[in-house]
């Protein structure tokens, strides 16, 4: 089980301070427009449509916070947030700097935490609320995650050459998975993970990789295919029919 009191308040925290730049130049990527509405937007609405989330930590690029709460405090109108408390801090030079500086603005109450990427702004919400109840049924870690399509090859480790590269091995595809976020934790547990990896100075890519390095179980839950991360050109397109399709279906 896990030790969180049960009266504690869930909060998804956002890392929105990444440059994109696999993404291609322009502004910084949480804030481009997907079918006119900023991607952190999207992001932000789908934390806020979750059934157990009461505030939503953005952390914006290091030097744009103050553009960033202009910016949503546009889009975002009060009502349309139920009661949702939304702040803005400051990000770092990484993502696990950015979510570290995120979990530094939590108030007290808070003992679940969900991280979400900005550049994944159309996760369900019915996705938010699995990763939510599981931890607060008891995980301490949880990651939403979808099999792997692609057979994968291991290859050695990067030779200087820059000619093909020798594989090494071929992993079972069925017992990987591809991970998504957001990711949910108790929040004791995310913060000693952090904790160590930066006492330790290294670096994870994912918030579960490090809790893994605590030795603290993770599980995994289903996720979906929406909840797929803006990383190249060829995704904006992929998340613009995704959102039309939306808007026939869903209204919205
Ligand atoms: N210093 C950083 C770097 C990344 N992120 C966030 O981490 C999430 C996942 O990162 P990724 O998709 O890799 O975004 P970028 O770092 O912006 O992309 P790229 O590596 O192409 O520059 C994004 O929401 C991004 O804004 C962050 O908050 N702070
Ligand atoms: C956290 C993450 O989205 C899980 O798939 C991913 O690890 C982020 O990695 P990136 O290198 O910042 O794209």
């Amino acid at each position: 089980m896990s030790s969180e009191p049960l009266n504690s308040r869930t909060a998804a925290v956002i890392p929105a301070a990444g440059r994109g730049v696999r993404l291609g130049p322009g502004a910084p990527k949480a804030l481009r427009a997907l079918n006119g509405t900023p991607m952190l937007v999207h992001a932000v609405r789908a934390m806020a449509r979750a059934r157990a989330v009461s505030l939503v930590v953005v952390v914006a690029p290091p030097d744009g916070a103050t553009e960033v709460r202009t910016l949503l405090s546009g889009w975002l109108l009060p009502e349309t947030l139920d009661g949702v408390e939304v702040v803005v801090v400051p990000g770092g030079d990484t993502r696990q700097d950015s979510v570290r500086l995120g979990l530094a603005a939590l108030p007290d109450d808070i003992g679940t935490v969900l991280v979400h990427d900005a550049a994944r702004p159309l996760v369900p919400v019915e996705t938010v609320d699995a990763v939510a109840a599981a931890v607060r049924d008891g995980a301490p870690a949880v990651v939403p995650a979808l099999p792997v399509a692609d057979t994968v090859k291991q290859v050695a480790a990067a030779a200087e050459t820059g000619g093909p590269e020798p594989v090494v091995g071929t992993p079972d595809r069925s017992l990987l998975r591809a991970v998504q976020t957001p990711q949910g934790f108790a929040r004791g547990t995310l913060a000693a993970a952090h904790e160590q990896i930066a006492r330790e100075g290294e670096g994870a890519t994912d918030d579960a990789g490090m809790v893994e390095r605590l030795g603290v179980p993770v599980v995994v839950v289903p996720g979906h295919e929406e909840a797929f991360k803006v990383t190249r050109p060829l995704d904006l397109v992929l998340a613009e029919a995704v959102l039309a399709r939306r808007r026939i279906t869903d209204g919205f």
